[in-house]
């Protein structure tokens, strides 16, 4: 590991020293207030929304609050690592960007800020498939970072082999493929602002850009730019995928597969039985089903509905370097960390991407010390006590 994440804090505290103050907050709450005054209102909206009554987003947290770290002493913790090996891959932590769409709705430099942000931390970014900017472009930013691709799967099969075969040739390992948002959910700020970046023609960059889609289109998007966002809605959303097509994904992607939008043991369970490599247990950040468990609630029985079989990674609330801990010991293999660093790109492009990732794994680290762990490995329901 070319950094060592805990430093991160004394040169925080060595800049303030200096008078120097960090390029803004170091905490997570204040992060998401202070967005709001760097962003436009209908993107901070469409950032910050949640489904329907925003019951989900607030579940997500609470699951975290019923869940306590119980920390041991003396047990030389001063060398230790947040390495974790990551459906083959080392990391030097357990944790990836979320595939988060349309970043130029944040900040003009979007993905590609993103991409570079990452792979000078060594994490990996997973590029949406709702990007602003192509994949290729992408993954040139990333330099020599990990590179992961999130799938949202086009209910036509030319367009999905298409994408999956550039993806692969841009370098993309590993595929994660979306179940929970074959349609938008009811999102009421989003509707009361009349925002939907789509309409908007942001987040179609990997379409418009591709040979199978643009086949499909009367006239080239160039020259009726809303037929062709139509016909990519169209293709995109409203159309539910059912368990016996994986095997399609299977046979145009060589690398690890993992489902993204997992929430019960029983479809943790087929996702084992399809031959699938993982699972992410999430609930898209509470965007998608109001009125859902906490994403948390649902990570022990799946974790034991699975045991080793799959790898089973985490997201949707993560916000600080004990929520990290307190998944990882609930038996996720790493997690996804979604809204945090997008308001990081609001606030100063690619810098902000950084310092909120490295302040969250400074945190990571400094917790897993301070709790007695030397790895994330040792983490375990032991480490935690619910109440
Ligand atoms: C603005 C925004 C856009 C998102 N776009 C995508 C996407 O394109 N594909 C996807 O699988 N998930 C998408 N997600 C969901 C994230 O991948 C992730 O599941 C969620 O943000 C995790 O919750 P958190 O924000 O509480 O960390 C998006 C989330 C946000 C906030
Ligand atoms: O808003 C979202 O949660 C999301 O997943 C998405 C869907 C389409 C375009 C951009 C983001």
């Amino acid at each position: 590991m070319a950094e060592r994440f805990g430093g991160y804090q004394n040169e925080i505290y060595l800049h303030g020293l200096g008078g120097t103050k960090p390029p803004f907050t170091t905490d997570p709450v204040r992060l998401a207030e202070s967005a709001r005054e760097v962003m436009t209102p209908e993107a901070y909206g469409y950032v910050a929304g949640g489904a329907g009554s925003g019951a989900t987003m607030d579940a997500n947290r609470a699951a975290f609050d019923r869940w306590k770290l119980v920390p041991r002493m003396l047990t030389d913790a001063t060398a230790r690592t947040t390495s974790a090996t990551v459906l083959g891959s080392e990391l030097p932590a357990p944790v990836l960007l979320a595939p988060v769409g349309v970043q130029s709705i944040v900040h003009p430099d979007a993905e590609p800020a993103t991409a570079r942000a990452a792979a000078a931390l060594g994490l990996p970014m997973i590029l949406s498939t709702a990007a602003s900017h192509t994949i290729e472009e992408v993954a040139e930013a990333s330099g020599d970072g990990p590179r992961w691709f999130q799938l949202y799967w086009p209910s036509d099969s030319d367009v999905t082999a298409s994408i999956l075969t550039r993806a692969k040739k841009a370098g993309y390992t590993t595929l994660v493929v979306t179940l929970d948002t074959w349609t938008l959910a009811w999102r009421p700020r989003d509707l009361d602002s009349a925002y939907l970046p789509f309409l908007k023609g942001e987040g179609l960059a990997t379409p418009l850009s591709d040979p199978a889609f643009r086949a499909l289109l009367e006239k080239a998007p160039e020259d009726d730019m809303p037929s062709a966002i139509l016909r990519w809605v169209s293709l995109f959303t409203g159309t539910d995928h059912s368990w016996n097509q994986l095997p399609f994904l299977r046979e145009h992607w060589d690398g690890p597969i993992v489902l993204k939008g997992i929430q019960h043991p029983d479809d943790a369970r087929r996702a084992v039985d399809a031959g699938m490599d993982g699972i992410v247990v999430s609930n898209h950040g509470g965007r998608q089903v109001d009125g859902a468990i906490g994403s948390l609630e649902a990570l022990p029985p799946i974790a034991s509905a699975v045991g080793d079989r799959i790898e089973v990674l985490f997201d949707s609330g993560v916000r600080t370097g004990a929520d990290i801990l307190k998944a990882l010991a609930l038996g996720a293999k790493a997690v996804l960390v979604g809204r945090p660093w997008v308001y990081g790109l609001g606030h100063a492009g690619e810098d902000g991407v950084r310092h909120v990732l490295r302040s969250l794994l400074a945190d990571l680290d400094l917790t897993l010390g301070l709790t007695g762990h030397r790895s994330v490995g040792e983490l375990g329901p032991e480490s935690l006590q619910r109440s």
